[in-house]
């Protein structure tokens, strides 16, 4: 699966819509049973969820927008499918979390690229399932200094703490991507399911269960005025860095 949103693959409510159906797609095929997740836009893999969905928007539109992310999450993160994310470019943030829901991880070496969890440095904060996965990939201590920090890691620095898995030229990250899947096919696909899911189900289970407060919670915090003004400095800062 190639991302295609110009020009950072931000995560709007349509494109998260239209991710989670092909996804879904997929999935049903019986005949597909991996997949290489990457980026057809150069230089990022996704720049994480569209800000302009958080700002300025109603309680209703935040509340469905949430809902859409929560969605992509549960549908990667519970895959029968093996996905291995083929990292070609940044991934901050939301895009950090597409990443990690990804069964391994292979991202170019370009020391321009930077991969983690940056909320608190939007003034937001990580929410406990974006907080959970990242735990699940890299251990407790490391999760708590990269998300009071919002620290994003070169590409050598993602590899040292686990963040991925492998670096490679980026010309070659598709040829080791396709590699790695006949790798992980040659396990039979009831046993690295099974496993899969006895890894990931307590955190997917938390989530299930306490989608609609979630929902709450996100809508009621991102609405706030304070947050508000975070988000809209943020966001100036991106388009002046430009100029
Ligand atoms: C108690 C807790 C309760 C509840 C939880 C509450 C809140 C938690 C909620 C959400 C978690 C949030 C997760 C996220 O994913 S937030 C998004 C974070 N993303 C970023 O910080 C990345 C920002 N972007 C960049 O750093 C760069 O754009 C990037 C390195 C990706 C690419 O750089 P490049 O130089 O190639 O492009 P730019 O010129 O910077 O950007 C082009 C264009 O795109 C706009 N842009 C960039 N990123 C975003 C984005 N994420 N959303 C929307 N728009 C974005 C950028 O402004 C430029 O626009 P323009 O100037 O108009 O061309």
């Amino acid at each position: 699966m190639t991302l295609q949103n110009p020009p950072v693959n931000s995560l709007s409510l349509d494109f998260l819509t239209e991710f989670c159906s092909a996804l879904e797609k997929l999935e049903m095929d019986k005949s597909c049973r991996g997949v290489i997740l990457t980026s057809g836009q150069p230089k990022v893999f996704s720049a994480g969820l569209d800000i302009m969905e958080m700002y300025g928007k109603s309680p209703e539109r935040c509340g469905e927008f949430w809902r859409a992310v929560q969605e992509m999450w549960l549908k990667l993160y519970s895959s029968n499918m093996v996905i291995i994310a083929a990292i070609n470019g940044s991934s901050p943030a939301g895009g950090c979390l597409m990443s990690m829901t990804c069964d391994y991880r292979i991202m170019a070496d370009n020391p321009r690229y930077s991969i983690g969890l940056n909320e608190t440095q939007l003034g937001i904060v990580a929410p406990f399932w974006f907080k959970e996965t990242m735990v699940n990939t890299v251990g407790h201590r490391t999760t708590e200094i990269a998300l009071q920090l919002g620290q994003l890691y070169s590409p050598t620095e993602a590899l040292d703490i686990g963040l991925v898995d492998k670096l490679v030229p980026e010309d070659q990250i598709i040829a080791t991507a396709t590699q790695t899947m006949t790798k992980w096919l040659a396990v039979p696909d009831h046993a690295r399911q099974i496993t899969k899911s006895m890894m990931r189900k307590p955190t997917i289970d938390k989530l299930m269960s306490k989608r609609e407060p979630d929902i709450q919670n996100f809508v009621s915090f991102i609405t706030k005025d304070p947050i508000q003004k975070s988000l809209g400095l943020y966001l100036s800062m991106l388009k002046k860095r430009k100029s």
